[in-house]
């Protein structure tokens, strides 16, 4: 599945994420809105929560349209930041196994948020390839083994949704 990423250029580009990924041609970077292609947009902020749904179903396991991230630092990711078109989803709850953030929840790096994407969607070799450049890769997927398996035998959002509850009430 093809990984693009809009990419904001507002965060340490020696920790970034998404640059290390283009630079091992594992995703495009896009410096405006308009040349990100339509997909499905990984977006903390959006209402649905992304399931297997939102794949194809066309039996090969691909999405419909690529995944898109949005790189930019935490600090400016408020909501009205997700400008982009697409289809926007949260993701569910998932623990961050990268430095800056690791244990906690939500707080995931670009390459998690799509790594976690391509799980839910069944495709765990493409999170593999993804993580395997990051010395805390494959930590991240160690970490949230559990959920990331669930999530991906969910049915729609509304279900993703319900296994959530079980790890928020904890
Ligand atoms: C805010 S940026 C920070 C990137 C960081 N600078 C890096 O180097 O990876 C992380 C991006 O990953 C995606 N993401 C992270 N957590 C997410 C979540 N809980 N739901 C949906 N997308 C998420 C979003 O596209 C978000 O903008």
């Amino acid at each position: 599945m093809d990984l693009h990423v809009r990419y904001e250029g507002d965060d340490d580009p020696d920790k970034c994420t998404a640059r290390k990924l283009a630079r091992f041609d594992l995703a495009e970077l896009h410096r405006s809105d308009r040349a990100t292609p339509y997909g499905v947009v990984l977006n903390p902020h959006a209402e649905r929560a992304l399931s297997p749904a939102d794949a194809a179903g066309d039996g090969d396991g691909s999405a419909e349209g690529p995944l898109v991230a949005l790189d930019c630092s935490w600090e400016s990711a408020g909501e009205a930041r997700f400008s982009l078109p697409g289809e926007h989803r949260a993701l569910p709850y998932l623990v961050a196994a990268n430095p800056v953030n690791f244990g906690r929840p939500m707080r995931l790096t670009t390459v998690e948020a799509l790594a976690a994407a391509l799980c839910i969607f069944g495709e765990d070799d493409g999170a593999e390839r993804i993580l395997s450049k990051f010395t805390w890769g494959e930590t991240f997927l160690e970490l949230n083994e559990e959920p990331l398996r669930r999530y991906a035998d969910c049915a729609d959002s509304a279900d993703v949704v319900a296994v959530q509850g079980e790890y928020l009430d904890r």
